[in-house]
């Protein structure tokens, strides 16, 4: 197991193409247990398909994930959760009739330890289990502000109360690392302030690592601990905040090249 301060995710060489398009060439870097982590990039850089890699959506062609010391490519899908990764979508994944506290619930059966028959006959150990997870979310709803709207159907909910609830139900599987896909977009100013807080509390409260997509910049760097910047499916600068927004390779992908 990795201790604070050395790498809880690595990726190495990770390269994938669709057709003749190469969205990761060679990518590389690694992310600190105990850190705030932002990857950013133009459109199209390939943010997304890494992150669609970690959580094993895509294979990779070549290259190697590893998360606490362990390549975790070969690992079937459904078990990622368990391994301690969790994830939020761009576009909201939530059971919309479902209530706030449902939909957090219903994201920790993928943690819970006794077997389908246990289940079925409604043993001792999957109520304490039930029991216990029912705690937890009622403690993730109190973190994330929504006692409240806790018995309130999702479809109900403004968009940014909705993202909260995805936040909470991607933290009731405990993971090590979460992953945030554009956590900030749709979030009005004051919504952004509060999320930047939140992303704080969730790694000095819960201390889950965070790596994050994000195309707001302010917020990126303002919580991040380190920030990566792809650019047509490269690594082009790894460093902290200060180091990335001045890098000339950074201000050229942003701005384009200049005009000869
Ligand atoms: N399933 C796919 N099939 C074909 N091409 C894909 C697929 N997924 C991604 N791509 C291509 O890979 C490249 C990287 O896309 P990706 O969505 O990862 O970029 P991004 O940095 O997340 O962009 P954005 O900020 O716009 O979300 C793009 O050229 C995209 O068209």
């Amino acid at each position: 197991m990795a201790t604070k301060g050395e790498s809880l995710l690595s990726v190495r060489d990770l390269s994938i193409r669709f057709g003749g398009i190469v969205a990761l060439d060679r990518v590389g870097f690694s992310v600190a247990e105990g850190s705030i982590a932002g990857l950013i990039g133009p459109n199209g850089a390939g943010k997304t398909t890494l992150f669609n890699c970690l959580s094993r959506l895509y294979r990779p062609s070549e290259g190697a994930i590893l998360f606490e010391g362990r390549p975790i490519l070969d690992a079937p899908r459904h078990r990622i959760a368990a391994l301690g990764i969790g994830r939020t979508f761009q576009n909201l994944a939530l059971f919309r009739s479902m209530s706030v506290l449902d939909n957090v619930r219903v994201g920790g059966h993928c943690r819970m330890g006794a077997g389908f028959l246990a289940h079925a006959l409604a043993l001792p150990a999957v109520r304490r289990e039930e029991a216990a997870l029912l705690e937890q979310a009622h403690r993730l709803i109190d973190l994330l502000d929504l006692g409240a709207v806790a018995g309130v159907p999702v479809a109900a909910l403004p968009f940014g109360t909705q993202k909260r609830v995805e936040l909470a139900r991607a933290l009731i599987t405990q993971p090590k690392l979460l992953l945030l896909d554009e956590p900030a977009g749709g979030l009005n100013h004051e919504e952004v302030d509060q999320l930047r807080s939140r992303i704080r509390d969730i790694r000095d409260r819960l201390g889950v690592t965070v790596l994050l997509v994000e195309h707001h910049m302010n917020l990126v760097m303002t919580v991040s601990d380190q920030v990566v910047a792809l650019d047509f499916g490269r690594v082009i600068a790894d460093g902290t905040p200060a180091e990335v927004q001045g890098d000339d390779a950074v201000i050229r992908a942003y701005l384009g090249a200049p005009a000869a």
